[in-house]
């Protein structure tokens, strides 16, 4: 469980209190700039808050080592660039914790990469140079890379957002996949497909928690007013949310 008590930033977030549920996929929303990616990197110990404190399984975040910490959780961040030359198989490959020296973990890595390559739809791709790939591709790439150390808290920094259609839904169901053994935290926009896969939202909006709990009772028409002004339709026995339009010109 990841406890966040009283944190603030100066800049984006202000007395942010809320927990987070094992085992759930929990979406982080609200408007650009309400601070979903500065929440995350806190998450991820990559920035540390002026005030407040994160609780990640009854230990204090700010004193876990990095070593621990990775073994905990896999973060991934918008738009990550990679400069080298180096194939997708390459790419993923770069997440999985040592030791992966001799022959029989050769073997071994090679069976993890194709498995998770495979999950992603990336199989395809693994000999081709990571420069050459489609965003989407590479974003997919990334989340593989990600998801390949197996720790039980993945954050990821709107993953489907370079995706088409067809791979948002497939991604999200991926990820739900990975529940109830994983914690999968991800910022999202994308309103209909947070509210059909997301188990838990934390709503965000002008730097405080707007609403942060089920789902079902954070996305309400209300609420995505005050978030993003606008106005939508909720179907809640359908799982959907349509007919999106602004509520202010
Ligand atoms: N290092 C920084 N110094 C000052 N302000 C910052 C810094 N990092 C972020 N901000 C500001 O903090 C606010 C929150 O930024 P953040 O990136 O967390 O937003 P976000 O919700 O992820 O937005 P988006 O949906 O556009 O990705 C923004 O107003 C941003 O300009």
């Amino acid at each position: 469980m990841i406890k966040l008590e009283h944190l603030s930033f100066p800049y984006a977030l202000e007395d942010i209190t809320c927990t987070l549920t094992q085992g759930k996929l929990i979406g982080i929303m609200g408007a650009n700039g309400a601070g979903k990616s500065t929440l995350l990197k806190a998450i991820a110990g990559i920035l540390t808050p002026k005030s407040g404190q994160i609780w990640l399984n009854n230990r204090k975040l700010s004193g876990i080592s990095p070593q621990q910490k990775s073994r905990q959780l896999a973060y991934l961040a918008q738009n990550i660039q990679i400069h080298w030359d180096l194939s997708t198989y390459d790419v993923i490959a770069l997440g999985l914790l040592p030791p992966y020296s001799n022959l029989s973990s050769h073997n071994k890595e090679q069976q993890k990469v194709r498995s998770v390559a495979e999950k992603f739809a990336v199989a395809p791709l693994l000999d081709k140079p990571f420069k050459q790939l489609s965003g989407g591709e590479k974003a997919r790439v990334q989340l593989a890379r990600c998801c390949i150390k197996e720790a039980p808290l993945l954050l990821a920094d709107e993953p489907i957002a370079p995706l088409d259609p067809y791979y948002q839904i497939d991604i999200m169901q991926q990820l739900k996949a990975l529940m109830p053994d994983r914690t999968c935290v991800i910022a999202i926009h994308h309103l209909s497909l947070a509210y059909r896969f997301c188990d838990e939202v934390i709503l965000l909006g002008g730097g405080k928690i707007i609403a942060s709990g089920a789902t079902q009772s954070v996305l309400t028409e209300d609420n995505l007013a005050a978030a993003f002004g606008i106005r939508a339709q909720i179907d809640p026995l359908r799982r959907e949310i349509f007919a999106v339009e602004k509520s202010v010109d």
